[in-house]
């Protein structure tokens, strides 16, 4: 089926900020985080930015290739808040096809393809350079719907309760993906 853009979503533009203080790929509470920021496209895609810092190296001065999976697994994981569907990554191919240098910005850009009940197939590439630079890397996904309780089940008590407690309601709902 066609993904359905949720008529909450953000404006075609908008930033779509972290989604939670602590998570590795956006949270601003991350030292050594990506800090990735993606911004609202049209229909079910978005567009972002990370840029690749020292303490996110593999090889010398270059990019580590799981940091560039969190990278995209990020930013199409950012896809489901334009669904307002709460998901996790199920599967995720990714191919790299040219080194991400360290002080590169990498320029993301990812689209939901379909939803089938509770699979929501995406896609995303990473380009150098701008954001019609060469291609870097390239990941297919699935990510699977799920209810909260699935963060509430699995998650460490200590950091469930900090994010249930938050006395900001959008920042409370959006650390589990649901609609506030
Ligand atoms: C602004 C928002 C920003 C958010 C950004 C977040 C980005 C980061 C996202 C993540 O990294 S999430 C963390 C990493 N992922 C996980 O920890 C998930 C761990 N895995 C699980 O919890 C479960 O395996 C999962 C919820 C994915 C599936 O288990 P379920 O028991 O709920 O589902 P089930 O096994 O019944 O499968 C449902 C459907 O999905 C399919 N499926 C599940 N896993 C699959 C897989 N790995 N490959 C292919 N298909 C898969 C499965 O075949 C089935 O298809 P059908 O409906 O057609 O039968």
């Amino acid at each position: 089926m066609k993904p359905v853009r949720h008529p909450d979503a953000p404006a075609p533009g908008d930033p779509l900020g972290a989604h939670y203080e602590h998570c590795f790929g956006c949270g601003p509470g991350q030292p050594h985080g990506l800090h990735l920021e993606a911004r609202a496209g049209e229909g079910v895609a978005l567009t972002a930015e990370f840029t690749v810092q020292p303490a996110h190296q593999g090889a010398p001065g270059l990019a580590h290739g799981g940091v560039l999976a969190t990278a995209l697994d990020e930013t199409l994981g950012s896809l489901n808040w334009l669904l307002r569907t709460v998901a996790v990554t199920g599967r995720l191919e990714t191919d790299y096809v040219r080194p991400v240098p360290v002080g590169t910005t990498l320029h993301l850009a990812a689209e939901v393809t379909a939803v089938a009940g509770r699979k929501i197939y995406s896609r995303a590439v990473g380009r150098l350079d701008g954001p019609d630079g060469p291609v870097a890397v390239r990941a297919d996904a699935l990510f699977v719907e799920v209810k909260v309780d699935h963060f509430i089940d699995h998650g460490r008590p200590e950091e469930i309760q900090a994010a249930m407690s938050d006395p900001d309601q959008v920042r409370r709902a959006r650390a589990f993906e649901v609609n506030p």
